[in-house]
């Protein structure tokens, strides 16, 4: 018995070997940094805290050119970071799947940011159609609605001393999310406590410490420790808040259908089908809690994103006065003093060029993709089965492309410097077929939000933007939160 054991162990260690070995040849053209047997690269991360992981990688990838093997214990990821190289994996059809090791949020989120092959094109195809153009009029409404109650809300911040604006702003985003997507109103700006937003960063630091901890990777490990414990517990807590959505959807579309059946019925925002609506109907027969593990990567995905982006934006303006300048006179010549115009929204252009460069240094650091089929870049091969991490972190802060690279610099995306730079060296959303299908929803919500506040308030913070630490939740996240001081204009 014990010579069979010892066999097999024999044969599993010599295949682990062969693999890697075979891996090392076809991929010898990359550089990669001096590894140790079995932990490979991860010596780099030992002894660093959960949140200076990601950071620190991001480092690692910057500092070493634009392309680097790197060994996660047996796993290789090919980190990819040059334009050429991005263009060619994200615009593929052979590399729309997501690595395995997304499959540690499944606990938290079981849905579409996750999913791969033939399951991700169908919620897709299911999912594009509540980003639809014509819609965002509609959604529009409840943009500019949320805006003016966060700018009352506000109020009582005046002339206080600094407060963290995240805390107004995850609830901003979230009422938003909630009006729009799933038809209705969650109250959060009133009556919430940030509940989800809190949870969702707990849980997320949970499953990332899982990246790097390659004894986590094992499922059975996991499973006993204090962590999986913890997670399990902010996922229920989750999930308990898309189930209360869930319900007050399904009661409010019984009330209207009484009211559909009066002739005199008119039609209001919230009377029509949503996101929600369609996934409920694709869920037929799971029970809430199901359905709620299934769509709550959309809650995230919708709230989180624009709700970092917009607070970032706040205390970036507040320690650059002369940048927020030029945005409020900007909103003040488009919009005047009245309601803002879904048409006049593209012509915000200053506005814009803030947000970008708040994307660029800020959006989600970096995606990984398993490759299905072998892919060949110029002269350098990647093998099937290759997990490509794709740093946006990167490439937007490359010296090559930007010429403030560590800068919060809006100039960056004046005309004539976009049109100077390679299209695929600024993807804050990715591109290709699996890009976000968020990005003109989050635009124009970050537009009017920060139009909205920027002309009833001025933005101050002590801050530099040298003081600030970064932790990677989903977006690269403030360690010192989003610290401002607001006046009156
Ligand atoms: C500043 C705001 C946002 C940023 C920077 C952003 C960025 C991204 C990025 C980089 C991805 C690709 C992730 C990956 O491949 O792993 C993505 C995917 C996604 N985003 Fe966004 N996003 C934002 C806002 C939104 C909003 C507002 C929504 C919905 C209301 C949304 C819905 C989604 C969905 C559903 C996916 C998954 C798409 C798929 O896998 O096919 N995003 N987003």
């Amino acid at each position: 018995m014990l010579l069979y054991f010892l066999i097999l162990l024999g044969v599993i260690v010599a295949y682990h070997f062969w693999r890697l070995h075979r891996l090392n040849q076809q991929t010898k053209e990359i550089k990669g940094l001096p590894s140790l047997p079995f932990i490979g690269n991860a010596y780099l991360l030992l002894g660093l805290k959960k949140a200076e992981m990601t950071t620190k990688v991001n480092e690692i990838i910057s500092a070493h050119g634009s392309i680097l093997r790197f060994w996660m214990g047996p796993f290789l990821w090919i980190v990819v970071s040059e334009p050429n190289y991005l263009e060619a994996i994200m615009t593929s059809e052979y590399a729309t799947n997501k690595s395995e090791s997304y499959q540690f949020f499944r606990f938290q989120a079981d849905g579409i940011f996750i999913a791969s092959g033939q399951n991700w094109r169908r919620l897709r195809k299911i999912v594009n159609p509540s980003f639809h153009q014509r819609l965002m009029r509609n959604y529009f409404n409840v943009f500019k609605k949320e805006s003016r109650l966060f700018i009352s809300l506000l109020e009582k911040e005046l002339n206080q001393k600094s407060f963290d604006i995240h805390n107004y702003v995850s609830k901003l985003t979230m009422d938003i999310l909630c009006g729009t997507l799933m038809g209705v109103e969650s109250r959060q700006q009133t009556e919430g406590n940030m509940e989800f937003a809190k949870n969702l960063q707990l849980s997320t630091m949970l499953i990332k410490e899982r990246h790097y901890k390659i004894h986590l990777g094992f499922d059975f490990i996991y499973k006993m420790t204090d962590g999986a414990k913890q997670e399990a517990q902010y996922n229920e807590n989750l999930h308990n808040y898309v189930i209360k959505i869930i319900n007050q959807r399904k009661k409010l579309m019984n009330e209207l259908k009484d009211k559909k059946a009066d002739d005199n019925y008119d039609d209001d925002d919230l009377g029509r089908p949503s996101y929600l609506d369609v996934m409920l109907s694709q869920y037929e027969g799971l029970s809430d809690k199901e359905i709620a593990i299934k769509i709550t990567d959309m809650f995230i995905a919708g709230s989180d994103t624009t709700g970092i982006a917009i607070s970032y934006a706040f205390l970036l303006m507040g320690m650059y006065p002369d940048v927020q300048e030029k945005v409020y006179r900007e909103v003040i010549d488009v919009m005047e003093y009245g309601d803002f115009e879904i048409e006049k929204l593209s012509r915000l252009h200053y506005l814009e060029m803030v947000i970008k460069e708040v994307l660029r240094l800020y959006t989600i650091p970096c995606v990984v993709r398993k490759l299905e089929k072998e892919l060949k870049i110029g002269s350098t091969v990647f093998p099937a089965g290759t997990r490509a991490l794709l740093s946006l972190y990167a490439v937007h802060r490359n010296p090559k492309y930007w010429s403030n690279p560590s800068e919060f610099y809006p100039d960056h995306f004046l005309p004539e410097n976009v049109s100077a730079r390679p299209k695929y060296s600024y993807i804050p959303f990715n591109m290709g077929p699996r890009n976000c299908p968020g990005q003109l929803f989050a635009m124009l919500s970050m537009k009017t939000v920060i139009g909205y506040a920027i002309r009833e308030y001025v933005f101050h913070s002590d801050l530099k933007l040298s003081d600030l630490q970064y932790t990677d939740v989903f977006m690269l996240e403030s360690e010192n939160g989003y610290p401002v001081k607001i006046s009156k204009r």
